[in-house]
This record gives C-alpha cells, structure tokens and sequence, in this order.
C-alpha cells in the first residue's frame, strides 16, 4: 500500500521514498549489501546496493536501513538502500594493520546496532589473555555496548583465575564446554544483537557452529553471500534458530571472522579508563590533567593498588594499553612479564 504521496508537502524531515521498507543488514561484500526484512524474519534474504543520494556515508553490519526497488530476494534482483536509521550503538576498531600511517588509524566501524560484546576465551589451551579481554572491555564500553565473558574449554581448566581478575567488575560470564547445552547463553542472547569476538584457536567457530548449526546456515546468510564470495567479509549477522518452548525473538549474533582484536587509537585516554571501573576511583587525587603512565610520579593509581583497591595487574594492563594507544606499543611487553601468564594482547 502506498498512501497518497502527491497530497503530502514534501519537508526536509519528510523521508523521500514514502514506499521504502525496513531491512536489517547482515552482511557486506564488496559493495553488496544483504539484508533481511525484519517484519518478516523468515524471507529470503535481499541483495542490496547503496543510492548514491547515501553520499559518503558506510553502511555496516547491523545497520537498520530502508530499501527500495526489488526486495523480492530472487536470483539476481537488486534493491537500492536509501536511508540508514539512526545507530543506538557503533562497536569500532582503528585497524591494528598498519597503526602507524594515516589510512591505518582510520577508525572504522565494524558493527551498528550492536547490543551485547561477547568476548570468547578459552580457559585453556590457547591460555586465555586479560589483555585481549580488557582491550574488548574498552571497546565495549567505549562503544556503549554490554560485555559478555564466554568462557570455553571449561573441560579443561576452572574459570577462577580469569573470573577473580575481573571480580570488582561483575563482569558476567558464561562456562562452555563441549557437553554442555548452551541454554544460559541462548538466554542471554536472546532479543539482541550480539557480536562474537575471540583470538584464533579459543573455539569460536565451534561455539558459533553449535549456535548456528551449518545446515541452517547454509539456507541463509551464506547462500545469500554467494557461493564462497563471503570470505572476505569481516562481519555476518546469523539469526539464532528458534528454540521449540522459546517465545520471542532468540536474537542475533555477528560473527567477526577477519576481526582479532581492537585498535584502540581511537579511543580518548579518559574513556580508556572507562574499561577500568575498578580504577576510576582511584583517579580522584591524580594531579589535573594526570595521564596516569607509569613515570608520573604523582599518578595516584600506584597508591590505589598498594592499598589494595584494585588488582595490580589491571594496573599494569591500563598502562599497557596506554602505552599501545599512543603508539609506543613494545611488542616485547609480553616477555617482560613472564611472571604473568595472563598478561598479554
Ligand atoms: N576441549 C575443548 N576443545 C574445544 C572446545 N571448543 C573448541 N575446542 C577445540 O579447539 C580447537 C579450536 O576451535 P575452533 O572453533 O576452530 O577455534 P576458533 O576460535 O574458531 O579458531 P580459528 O578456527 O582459528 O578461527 C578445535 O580443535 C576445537 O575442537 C571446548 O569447549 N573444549
Ligand atoms: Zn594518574
């Protein structure tokens, strides 16, 4: 249905294509975008391309966009995106590829819309890495999204140390291991976006595969993408199967294959802080203007940790973080702290 377009004054607010339709954004490919209709979860999936009235803007993973032109989803059509709603949430990275030349800080946004961070780290084998985990936490808070710990390979090592690293944060977590269901984590999924980031090796195609079992898999996203041309992509959208009892919607997760970890450069030095609530405190009685490196005398966060507010080593990780940011990253920084096997990015 269309309603009468003629009789209605055309404002600057007033959206140019009255007929366009909500689509939901779940993958990127080398200017092709697929979406799906979020009134209609079950429809095919829709190969889209930006208007060119979208100027410069990027349309990501995530995205709420309106289409036009032919959404029927068949073999070849092409609809036009036109609009991108207003993001509620941008999850970004500066690309750690190059961090030393202009084009390698750009910042880019990798997901839109994002509700939920799942950090997945395997309790063993490979170790996991606070490091990496409190980079995400930055990341995470700094884009206003919900941290999640997805701890796996709990078969094979007890979640106490990375859990008492994080007490002071309440950071919640959930415990995978291969016989387990994935109830507690389906529950927290649930009516949400999530994106899934992890280091290689700590299992999470696997957990993404038990979430997202290959064969439904192979009906949607990928078969949309196009025989094998997803590869390049950095982030998909996978619609988390109903459940037979679950009412509502099971929510959505985003896969970040081609993403490790978090540039941060981006990110301010007070809002770094801002992924160490437990040391935010400790920042009151810092000289104005403290930049809390270790080499400032009067930082107070060195007294903050002797008293025992916070974990020395988070300390040592806030400042290792800084240090990366401003781009005096010492790759040997791990070796330096053997006593620490939980240290490192
Ligand atoms: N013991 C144990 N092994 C697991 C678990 N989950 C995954 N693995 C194994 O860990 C290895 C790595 O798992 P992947 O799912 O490939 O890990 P990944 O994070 O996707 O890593 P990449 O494939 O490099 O991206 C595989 O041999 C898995 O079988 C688990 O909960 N417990
Ligand atoms: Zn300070």
């Amino acid at each position: 249905m269309r309603p009468g377009r003629s009789s209605r004054p055309r404002t600057r607010t007033r959206p140019r294509h009255d007929d366009a339709v909500d689509g939901f954004v779940i993958a990127v490919d080398r200017g092709r975008y697929t979406c799906v209709l979020p009134d209609a979860p079950d429809g095919a999936a829709i190969t889209a391309m930006r208007a060119r009235e979208l100027g410069r803007k990027s349309v990501v993973v995530g995205d709420r966009v309106s289409l036009v032109g032919d959404i029927s989803g068949a073999d070849g059509a092409l609809a036009r995106i036109v609009r991108i709603a207003e993001r509620r949430s941008v999850l970004r990275r500066t690309a750690d590829d190059d961090e030393n030349t202009a084009e390698g800080r750009l910042e880019r946004v990798v997901v839109a819309n994002a509700d939920q961070l799942v950090i997945v780290s395997a309790l063993a084998d490979p170790p996991p890495r606070t490091g990496f985990i409190d980079r995400c936490l930055v990341a995470a808070y700094d884009a206003d999204i919900e941290p999640l710990l997805c701890l796996t390979k709990a078969d094979l090592a007890g979640p106490e140390q990375v859990v008492g690293y994080y007490t002071e944060l309440e950071l919640p977590y959930v415990l995978i291991r291969p016989d387990s269901d994935l109830d507690a984590l389906r529950a927290l999924l649930a009516g949400r976006v999530s994106v899934l980031v992890g280091h290689s090796g700590v299992g999470k195609s696997t957990l993404v595969n038990r979430l997202v079992p290959d064969a439904l898999r192979a009906v949607g996203v990928v078969s949309a993408i196009g025989r094998g041309r997803h590869t390049s992509t950095s982030a998909v959208a996978l619609r988390l199967p109903r459940t037979p009892d679950g009412d509502g919607d099971p929510g959505w997760i985003v896969d970040t294959p081609g993403i490790r970890s978090f540039g941060l450069a981006h990110v301010s030095a007070e809002s770094l802080l801002h992924g160490f609530p437990d040391l935010v405190e400790g920042t009151v009685d810092c000289p104005p203007n403290c930049p809390h490196t270790p080499d400032e005398a009067d930082c107070a966060l060195d007294a903050w940790v002797a008293a025992g507010k916070a974990d020395p080593r988070r300390l040592a990780s806030y400042r290792r973080l800084l240090a990366s940011r401003a781009g005096e990253g010492d790759p040997r920084e791990v070796e330096r702290n053997p006593g620490d096997p939980l240290a490192g990015s």
